[in-house]
C-alpha cells in the first residue's frame, strides 16, 4: 500500500444551516487514483475545494504531505484542480491560458498540452468565452494533465464531451498516469465509463464518508440477493447480514448486502429461490444514495469559489480563502 498524501481529520463544512460535509475523517492514497462518488450534493465539491484551500473548513483539519495547506503556499503549488466550472478572464484565447498554467505549474508538459489540443481538436482562435461546454471541459482535461501536479483534483472533467472525447481523456488520463504516477483525485457520475481507471474510491453520501476502499475488495465484498420479497427479508433477518439498500417493487425483493456467503448460505438461498449477483461499483453508489431525503441537499448549487490557489484560472475571487495564483496575473 502507497503512503497517504492527503489526511483529513473530523473535517466539517456547513453553509448557514447547510452541512455539506460532517465530520469527515480520510487517509488519501499517495499516487493512486481514487474516485469520489455520490450523489448531486454530496459534498464532493466542498471536500476538493478544502484540501486545495480555496475554502476554509467549519471543523476539523486537513494536512497534505503532513502539513495544512492553509499556512503552507508550497503544498498548494503542488496542486492542481480543474473545476467543473472553471473560469477563465474575458479576453483569454488557448494560448493564454496554456502559457498561464505553464508558468504557474512547474512540472508543465508543453509537449504533452501540444498533443491533447491537437487530439481534443480545441481551437485557438475564439476566446475561450465562446467555447462550448465540451471544449471548455477539454481545455480543462489538457491544462489538469499537462500541469503533472503531484496532487491533481478533477471535479467532474467529462460534462459535454462526446463519447470519443471521453475516450481520449480515458486513454491519456492512464498513459500519463503510467509514465508519470502521481495522486489523481477524479469526482464523477460516469462510474461504468470509469470504474477501469480507478483504483479506490470514497463514496460520500450528505457530507459523509459511507464508503472508501480500494475498488476490487469493494467489489469482492458486496453482492445483491434477489426473489420474492417476503423470502429475501427473512434471509437477510435470519442471517443479520448487513444491507447497504433493501427494495420491495411488486413482489420482488432485491437487497445490496455487505459482506460474503458461506458456501451453505449460497446453497440455502438458491434452495429458496434467490438469485446472487454482482453488483457493479455504479449500482453500489446508487444503493449508497439511496435513503430518505432529509432536505441537507438543497441550498446553492455548488460552492462558488473558482479555481484559485492551484488551478491554472480564476477571474472569480468571490469565495476565496486561500492564495492564489491567477492566469490574469501571470500571463498577458
Ligand atoms: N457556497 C455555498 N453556499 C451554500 N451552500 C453550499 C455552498 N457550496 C456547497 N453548498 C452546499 O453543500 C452541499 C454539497 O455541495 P457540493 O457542491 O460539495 O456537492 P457535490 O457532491 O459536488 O455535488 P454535484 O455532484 O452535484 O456536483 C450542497 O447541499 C450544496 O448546496
Amino acid at each position: 500500500m502507497t503512503a497517504i498524501a492527503i489526511e483529513t481529520r473530523g473535517l466539517t463544512r456547513s453553509f448557514r444551516g447547510t452541512v455539506a460535509l460532517d465530520d469527515v475523517t480520510l487517509d488519501i492514497h499517495e499516487n493512486v487514483i481514487t474516485g469520489l462518488l455520490g450523489r448531486n450534493g454530496s459534498g464532493k465539491t466542498t471536500l476538493m475545494s478544502l484540501i486545495t484551500a480555496q475554502d476554509q473548513a467549519t471543523s476539523g483539519v486537513v494536512h497534505v504531505g503532513g502539513v495544512s495547506p492553509f499556512e503552507h503556499a508550497e503544498v498548494i503549488e503542488r496542486m492542481c484542480f480543474i473545476r467543473d466550472n472553471q473560469r477563465y478572464p474575458d479576453d483569454y484565447k488557448l494560448k493564454h491560458a496554456l502559457r498561464a498554467a505553464a508558468i504557474g505549474f512547474p512540472n508543465w508538459s508543453q509537449e504533452t498540452a501540444d498533443r491533447l489540443v491537437k487530439l481534443f481538436r480545441i481551437p485557438t482562435k475564439p476566446i475561450v468565452k465562446k467555447f462550448s461546454r465540451g471544449q471548455l471541459s477539454a481545455l480543462g482535461i489538457v491544462l489538469g494533465l499537462a500541469a503533472r501536479a503531484p496532487i491533481t483534483f478533477f471535479d467532474e472533467p467529462y460534462l459535454g464531451l462526446d463519447a470519443t472525447a471521453r475516450s481520449i481523456f480515458y486513454e491519456e488520463l492512464m498513459r500519463d498516469y503510467g509514465e508519470h504516477p502521481r495522486t489523481i483525485i477524479v469526482s464523477t457520475h460516469l462510474i461504468d465509463e470509469m470504474d477501469q481507471l480507478l483504483e479506490r474510491v470514497i463514496v460520500l453520501d450528505r457530507g459523509r464518508v459511507v464508503r472508501h476502499s480500494d475498488v476490487e475488495e469493494m467489489r469482492g465484498g458486496v453482492f445483491q440477493l434477489s426473489g420474492r420479497a417476503s423470502v429475501v427479508a427473512s434471509f437477510v433477518t435470519e442471517l443479520g447480514l448487513e444491507t447497504v439498500s433493501q427494495r420491495t417493487i411488486g413482489g420482488l425483493g432485491t437487497a445490496v448486502i455487505e459482506g460474503v456467503l458461506s458456501p451453505e448460505n449460497r446453497a440455502a438461498a438458491a434452495a429458496g429461490g434467490l438469485e446472487i449477483t454482482p453488483v457493479s461499483l455504479q449500482d453500489l453508489v446508487a444503493a449508497y444514495g439511496v435513503g430518505e431525503p432529509d432536505g441537507a441537499a438543497g441550498g446553492a448549487a455548488g460552492a462558488s469559489s473558482a479555481a484559485a490557489a492551484t488551478s491554472p484560472a480564476s477571474s472569480d475571487s468571490s469565495d476565496q480563502s486561500g492564495p492564489s495564483v491567477s492566469l490574469e496575473r501571470s500571463a498577458s
